[in-house]
């Protein structure tokens, strides 16, 4: 589903590899983490199957497509086949919830009969029904993720990316977050998370690629428990 193909990336060419001969394989369905410190290269691992940033050297292929080669006019039916989903939200604040949703669905045309289907049910899954009404600032920040969720699922990605979703969040709140990212895992969807939260990690025995200096130093399944002290 994702390939790295001996991907590098310089932002500026006299200095250091911000991501060293990556070599990664994702398959459909996978739940995968990407640990790492702060600047091990996760977001721009992230960014780079979002397409936005192309890697300095390698190939990246995502569905069977090179994404490295996709004209830029094209980049935005691409961006159809992930959702996403940030440590800080980002919904619209002059939306109410049902539009937050609905949004995503109305800026690649879809019919107005199929969003009146399709949003009350994407917030059902997330258990916001009863939130519809209200404005992202008078939700809890879980609550807010939960929308963020529902929009990231509303066009049916076969992938969805997450960049630290639980980052703001207490222990208690993520656990929810956590299993409703499994659930839709569950039903078929790739997830691949960047995280810090070990606990988060060590709770799901989900597969783990662990990032050091830009390079791939750990791939399994199980925890955050790796011998290495630099981690
Ligand atoms: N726009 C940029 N210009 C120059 N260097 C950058 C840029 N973005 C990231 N880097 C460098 O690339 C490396 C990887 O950064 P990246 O943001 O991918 O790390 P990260 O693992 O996501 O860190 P964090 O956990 O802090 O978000 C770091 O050395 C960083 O300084």
């Amino acid at each position: 589903m994702i390939t790295f193909e001996n991907v590098n990336k310089t932002y500026d060419k006299t200095k250091h590899l911000a991501l060293s001969d990556v070599n990664l394989n994702i398959c459909k369905g996978d739940f995968v983490f990407v640990v790492g410190k702060s600047g091990a290269g996760k977001t721009t691992l992230i960014k780079m199957m979002l397409k936005e940033l192309d890697p300095s050297e390698g190939k990246i292929f995502v569905d069977g497509e090179d994404i490295t080669g996709i004209k830029r006019r094209k980049i935005p039916f691409y961006r159809r086949k992930v959702g996403v989903v940030f440590q800080d939200y980002r919904l619209l604040s002059d939306k109410t919830v049902y539009e937050n949703v609905a949004y995503a669905m109305e800026i690649i045309e879809k019919k107005h009969k199929d969003i009146k289907e399709k949003v009350p049910e994407a917030l059902k899954m997330v258990g916001l029904s009863h939130r519809e009404k209200y404005y992202p600032d008078q939700l809890s920040g879980g609550e807010q993720q939960r929308v963020s969720i529902a929009r990231a699922i509303i066009n049916d990605p076969k992938i969805i990316i997450c960049d630290e979703p639980t980052g703001n969040l207490d222990p208690k709140t993520s656990v929810g977050i956590m299993k409703l990212l499994k659930d839709i895992n569950d039903r078929g969807t790739t997830i691949i998370m960047a995280t810090h939260d070990r606990e988060i990690v060590n709770r799901m025995q989900s597969r783990v690629i662990t990032l050091h200096g830009g390079k791939v130093i750990g791939d399994k399944k199980g925890g955050y428990d790796y011998e290495d002290s630099h981690i």
